[in-house]
């Protein structure tokens, strides 16, 4: 197998399974080992618990990295690496060994299906506050290779798109299970602190990015004067403003969503800024407070919630959570986990969400997802998620 040149590091044993990396357009950051676990809890109590973590003194980096799972009641996976590394001291293969499309869960018909269930959901709720109004469905494809995958050759493969955030993320496996990581290309921050500045920049309402300059101006047009798509995404917006309001004091977002493209995708986004009143608020807390968004999981939270429960065939694990790193200041940053996979031995699991509200049309979202897909696709060489 050919070996590319100094891409990322290994650490002393060689061994891969404990390396987080987390490259950002603006920040790099890897790590290897572990030194110590956070005690895993819900994301109401992960500020709490980060807080008690760093007022225990303890030797080791300031810092604690890992992944909030999709469920906000779920236990989450953060601990404290041994080192923080510098990349670019190892090899690493140049090829992820021959891969087969192996099963799409659901089909693309059965979530056409859950989709057009959804959609008459939507379209029979009261009107009212508590009434659901947008649910965000997600499918599966899963992935096999002829010998373990290795998650940071996959990650260097997703980094040629410079517009995303790179990430692999080491999961909790049972004792006799191989290792497994999260890896993946997200375009989308969830939060990010920076002493008492606060940034979130969430995404939604999308189109598939086709590569013809003229169509892709025209397709962004057409996005940005969708009132399905506006609908869709200024409940992201409106959920992490009442995350943010009552513990910020100033708190700006622009009235109208712009554009961000992806190498595969279009999406509306909004950059919201905020100020702290409280310095002492850290990432983490923001973290629990604001996970998971509309973006990922729908309006209002828990009856979204509990319809993804009901329509989708398989759990989400770490998929649409969030993947990051606090610090004992309280700074860090935290990025929604999508356009990724679950690695584990020779498998792996890509996952593609798309919001579902009550004019969406089940075709439409199925070509969304297929088109989150691509991130993956591309980067893994596979061309056509149907093919077996
Ligand atoms: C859920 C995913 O993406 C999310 C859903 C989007 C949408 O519905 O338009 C856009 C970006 C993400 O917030 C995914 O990629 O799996």
């Amino acid at each position: 197998m050919s070996a590319a040149p100094l891409l990322e590091p290994r650490d002393r044993t060689g061994d891969v399974a404990s390396l987080f990396r987390l490259h950002a357009p603006d920040r790099r950051l890897a790590t290897d080992g572990i030194h110590a676990r956070l005690p895993a809890g819900p994301a109401a109590t992960l500020g709490q618990r980060v807080a008690t973590f760093f007022s225990t003194p303890r030797s080791g980096p300031d810092l604690l990295v890992g992944a909030l799972p999709f469920d906000p009641h779920a236990d989450d996976a953060l601990y404290q690496p041994a080192r923080v590394s510098a990349p670019g001291t190892g090899t690493l293969p140049a090829s992820l060994g021959t891969l087969v499309a192996a099963a799409e869960l659901p089909s693309a018909g059965a979530y056409a299906d859950a989709v057009a269930r959804c959609v008459a959901a939507l379209q029979a709720a009261p009107n009212g506050a508590d009434a659901l109004r947008k649910v965000v469905l997600a499918r599966g494809l899963r992935i096999e290779g002829s010998a373990p995958i290795d998650p940071h050759v996959l990650a260097v493969k997703l980094g040629s798109d410079a517009s995303v955030t790179t990430y692999v993320v080491p999961l909790p496996v049972k004792a006799d299970e191989a290792p497994a990581w999260l890896v993946g290309a997200t375009p989308e921050l969830l939060v990010s602190r920076r002493g008492r500045t606060v940034v979130s920049h969430p995404l939604a309402g999308s189109a598939r990015r086709t590569g013809d300059a003229a169509e892709d101006r025209r397709r962004t047009d057409a996005l940005l004067a969708s009132g399905k798509d506006l609908h869709e995404h200024r409940l992201v917006v409106e959920a992490i403003l009442d995350g943010l309001a009552p513990l910020c004091s100033r708190l700006q977002a622009p009235p109208r969503p712009s554009l961000q493209a992806t190498a595969t995708m279009l999406h509306l986004a909004t950059r919201i800024i905020g100020t702290l009143k409280d310095p002492d608020v850290s990432s983490a807390t923001l973290a629990g407070v604001l996970h998971p968004t509309p973006a990922v999981c729908g309006t209002p939270r828990l009856p979204a919630l509990q319809a993804i429960r009901d329509l989708e065939p398989f759990d989400r694990g770490f998929y649409a959570g969030a993947v990051g790193w606090t610090d004992a200041s309280g700074d860090g940053d935290w990025y929604v986990a999508i356009r990724c996979a679950r690695v584990q031995g020779n498998a792996m699991h890509l996952f593609a969400g798309a919001g579902i509200v009550a004019d969406s049309q089940p075709a439409l979202e199925v070509d969304e997802t297929a088109a989150k897909f691509m991130a993956l696709r591309n980067a893994i060489g596979i061309d056509d998620v149907r093919a077996v």
